[in-house]
């Protein structure tokens, strides 16, 4: 019997899990992973494990809707956040090919999507803003205005993303690109990270303008100086992982607790291979993902 797991969490529950006889059985428009995963350690090849570390958000009341999504090919993370009064929303990274669940989420939880704004530049999948844009009327794309990219809203440090009374302020993060940001709550309850900081990982500093240096500073001095409870939202996960700590990652991150020195040494010896969809990607979400959609 397999067991397949919703990776589509609501703020106040853990993943939803669901047991089925059969593989192939469907669920449509809802994320669905195979309890076993891949996952390895860090620098290490895939391994299969059932390990999945669920995601949990307590209510705060302080009437934020909020839903980390999954796309499972890029293993990109999307994220949904509203407020829940004025039903104005935001959404962080979306991908091109989950642009329908994206907007089937949004009419159902009655929302009006204001904002797709992506961390930087992606190398590894196209950004569904374009499309997103051309779906739903008046939504306005945003990105870093250091990316090089073309958006409606060209944003840099201290600017916010508003959505009702919730805000999003921006701290500009380079190192595994130049524009690297990351998205904080106005409570600095929440980060999103993009690829500067994954969970117990980081961006890789191989291509586009990545620079290893630039990647430390930022870590240590827009992220590691948040409050230590404030919460890890990545672009990316490759392990099963949903969510981390400032703390966290400020006591465990294999890479990032090290010195400078041991960091440009581990980073230059990362051995990744070139992201399958870079030739692709990365021009298209220069111009927003409308790149032969
Ligand atoms: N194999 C994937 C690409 C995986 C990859 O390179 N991920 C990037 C983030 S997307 S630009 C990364 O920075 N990884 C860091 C790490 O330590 O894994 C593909 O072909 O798309
Ligand atoms: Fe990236």
């Amino acid at each position: 019997m397999n067991s397949i797991t919703l990776r589509f969490q609501p703020a106040l529950a853990c993943a939803w899990r669901v047991k089925t006889t059969s593989s192939s059985r469907r669920i449509p428009a809802l994320q669905l992973r195979f309890c076993y995963g891949v996952s390895s350690t860090d620098h290490q090849p895939p391994v299969k494990t059932n390990i999945r570390h669920y995601c949990s958000r307590m209510d705060q009341g302080q009437g934020m809707l909020f839903r980390q999504l999954f796309e499972s090919v890029s293993s990109t993370y999307t994220y949904l956040l509203a407020d829940t009064e004025t039903k104005e929303a935001v959404l962080i990274d979306p991908v091109l090919e989950t642009v329908d669940r994206d907007i089937k989420l949004i009419d159902e939880l009655g929302l009006s999507l204001k904002i797709a704004v992506n961390t930087h530049c992606h190398a590894d999948h196209i950004t569904g803003t374009g499309l997103l844009k051309r779906r739903l009327f008046g939504v306005k794309s945003a990105i870093s205005k250091h990316s090089g990219a073309a958006a409606d809203i060209l944003l840099s440090e201290g600017d916010s993303v508003n959505f009702g009374k919730h805000c999003l302020n921006v701290r500009e993060t380079p190192g595994h690109t130049d524009g690297c940001m990351t998205l904080v709550t106005g409570d600095q309850t929440m980060a999103f990270t993009g690829d500067t900081l994954l969970i117990r990982g980081c961006g890789r500093t191989d291509f586009q303008q990545g620079c290893s240096k630039k990647l430390y500073k930022s870590v240590h001095e827009k992220i590691f100086t948040l409050p230590g409870h404030c919460l890890i939202y990545p672009a990316h996960d490759y392990k099963g992982q949903t969510m981390s700590t400032v703390d966290e990652e400020k006591k465990y991150n294999p890479r990032l607790t090290k010195t400078l020195e041991e960091f440009v040494d581990i980073m230059k010896n990362l051995n990744l291979t070139r992201p399958n969809k870079i030739d692709i990607a990365v021009p298209a979400n220069l111009v927003c993902g409308l790149h032969d959609v």
